[in-house]
């Protein structure tokens, strides 16, 4: 990714946390965790927001008019110009992905279906309990695909095998692909989830992006993943109906890998 991309859309990250609370609060959405998130009590110094089909001009002038009403070209700029540019990625890493498993032709349905959510994460420095490494605890992302970045200041981690976690470091040229649970039903149980967390070494605020890829319909597991070895593991699903009961279901369930009590067979 350029330099340049990579420089402005963390300008534009920390312009977005620096609005009044009450501003960025006004990133609602009738998506569960397509909204602001933050204030809670037990992790102060957390906060994000999200933007519902990044690549779009037409979405990201709301965003941006609806957090800046005098607008904000650098940021809106910013926002859509990183978003194409994975989303481009998403879209080669998925169609490779696809042809692997001998479905190549399953691209056509995923790309016109592709529901992204940009969201932009902050862990204050100010606010963190300077005992603690504290961050997010170990989950899985309810989503298709998702890619994360960090800017300058580390934190994420990823379980490996042998339940190991390692660094992921940032850097302005990388990014991470993570499989969410969506994937992991979608490949019928052939990619694993990725367990993931951040824990926060480094006294300094941290901002980090993620693009979240969707799929707004159905998702059923194609003949070609299913045989004798690899009975169908999954009931069909619709992707934002799973989102919508995790977010009741998490109430009392935080942090569980949620999809097969969801759709399992
Ligand atoms: O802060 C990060 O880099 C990761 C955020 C994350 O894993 C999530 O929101 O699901
Ligand atoms: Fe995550």
């Amino acid at each position: 990714m350029p330099r340049r991309v990579h420089d402005a859309v963390f300008a534009g990250a920390e312009e977005l946390f620096n609005l009044p609370t009450e501003v960025k609060m006004r990133n609602t959405s009738d998506k569960p965790y397509f909204e602001y998130l933050g204030q809670y009590k037990t992790q102060p110094f957390y906060e994000s927001l999200g933007i519902d089909h990044p690549t779009s001009l037409d979405a990201t002038v709301s965003f941006t008019n609806l957090m800046w009403p005098a607008g904000n070209d650098s940021f809106r700029e910013s926002a859509q110009g990183y978003s194409e540019l994975v989303s481009e990625l998403e879209q080669a890493v998925a169609r490779m992905l696809f042809e692997s498993y001998g479905v190549g032709y399953y691209h056509d349905y995923y790309s016109k279906n592709t529901n992204y959510l940009l969201r932009y994460f902050k862990y204050s420095e100010a606010l963190m309990d300077k005992q603690r490494n504290e961050g997010l605890l170990p989950h899985t992302d309810k989503t298709f695909f998702s890619i994360l970045h960090q800017g300058n200041v580390s934190g994420l981690q990823v379980k490996v095998k042998d339940d190991q976690w390692i660094d992921a470091p940032p850097s302005p040229a990388s990014f991470f692909f993570l499989a969410g649970e969506v994937l992991m039903a979608w490949s019928n149980d052939r990619i694993p989830a990725c367990w993931h967390q951040v824990i926060r070494k480094e006294k300094a605020t941290r901002y980090s992006l993620g693009m979240f890829s969707f799929i707004s319909g159905m998702v059923n597991i194609l003949e070609e993943l299913r045989d004798e070895t690899h009975p169908i593991k999954y009931k069909p699903f619709d992707h934002f109906e799973f989102l919508h009961c995790f977010k009741v279901y998490l109430t009392t369930n935080p942090n569980t890998c949620f999809i097969k009590a969801f759709s399992g067979v």
